[in-house]
């Protein structure tokens, strides 16, 4: 059945997500803050309110649409990568909180979307406590080119496409200093266990990380040139400054602010995040590529627990 649909964010990732819906023969409504149409006309009588705002623009736009008529079944559906730097919530804990009384559902899987825009083949998850919800989304954005999973662990599915861009920066730097195959396994490993710490002290269930989103979007986006989070840590290694990295970059890399997020977390729940605290540093300019690989390396010996 077309459903009406109104897409929030006019970047790669909603106008990539808005073709899917159409190429369905769904009706589909894309905002921008630099667009022609207003939020209000935008997300009147929508069945489906998805966003795909960068992290910094969500809590404002949520507010804004709060404001706006909305249908009370209408689903929302965020697809932001990221967490909030004043709160530290997660996009679908700040979009509940504004809408108590809605679905919501977070898509989230390895989608690169320029890939997908080629119409090369991809797979995504769509997670809400609401199964019915789920399912509605996957029927919209599922085709033979795009194959959509539903999933009840909302939060685990968010967080596995969030803390994976930290390990994709540290990715990227790796690669940068051309430490081999090897380091890359270790390092894609050892950061899914930190993922998997963090995630389940953040209410995560652990299966949830060995999924698509959670395994599958760290390595598509730990291996791929495609994903600004990966260019940030190559060209880090290259010697540019984060500053003339972010300038030329296209589109948002979530890694970057997700990393500050992520060490406040870290101090104030007292969780072991090796990786992160060392990305942090070199985002920090505290120690260089070369000097953060050692400070890994050099850790007190330990058991691999995977925990
Ligand atoms: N590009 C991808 O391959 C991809 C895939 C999956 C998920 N994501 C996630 O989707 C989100 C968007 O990514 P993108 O690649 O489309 O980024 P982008 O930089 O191309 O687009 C971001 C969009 O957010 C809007 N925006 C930013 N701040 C805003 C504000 N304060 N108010 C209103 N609008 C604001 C911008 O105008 C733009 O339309 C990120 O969280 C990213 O991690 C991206
Ligand atoms: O370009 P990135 O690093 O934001 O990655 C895009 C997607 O999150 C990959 O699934």
């Amino acid at each position: 059945m077309t459903k009406t649909i109104a897409i929030l964010g006019a970047g790669a990732w909603g106008t990539t997500l808005a073709n899917l819906a159409r190429a369905n023969d769904h009706q589909v409504r894309l905002w921008s803050r630099q667009g022609d149409l207003s939020l209000e006309d935008v997300v009147k009588n929508a069945e489906i309110v998805l966003s795909a705002i960068s992290m910094k623009g969500v809590q404002d736009v949520a507010l804004s649409v709060k404001s706006c008529q909305v249908s009370p079944q209408t689903i929302f559906v965020t697809a932001t990568k990221g967490l909030d730097a004043k709160t530290t919530r997660t996009p679908s804990q700040i979009w509940q909180t504004e809408f108590p009384d809605h679905s919501v559902v977070v898509l989230s899987g390895p989608n690169l979307s320029e890939e997908i825009s080629q119409g090369l083949p991809a797979a995504t998850v769509v997670a809400s406590k609401n199964t019915a919800a789920a399912q509605v989304v996957q029927q919209v954005f599922s085709s033979g080119r795009f194959r959509v999973y539903t999933n009840s662990d909302p939060v685990g599915v968010e967080l596995g496409g969030t803390l994976k861009n930290v390990m994709a920066i540290a990715s990227g730097v790796c690669d940068g200093l051309h430490l081999g195959t090897n380091a890359k396994a270790a390092l894609v490993t050892r950061g899914l266990t930190e993922i998997i710490r963090i995630g389940k002290v953040l209410g995560a269930k652990t299966e949830t990380f060995y999924g698509l989103s959670g395994l599958g979007d760290l390595l598509a986006t730990c291996n791929s040139p495609l994903s600004r989070n990966y260019q940030v840590g190559y060209q880090l290694a290259s010697g540019k400054t984060l500053t003339e990295i972010l300038a030329s970059l296209p589109g948002t890399a979530e890694g970057v602010n997700t990393c500050q997020v992520l060490m406040q977390i870290s101090q104030e729940q007292n969780i072991t995040m090796p990786i992160t605290e060392q990305v942090y540093r070199l985002l920090e300019t505290q120690v260089t590529p070369k000097q953060a690989l050692d400070e890994l390396m050099l850790r007190d010996t330990k058991p691999e627990y995977h925990q």
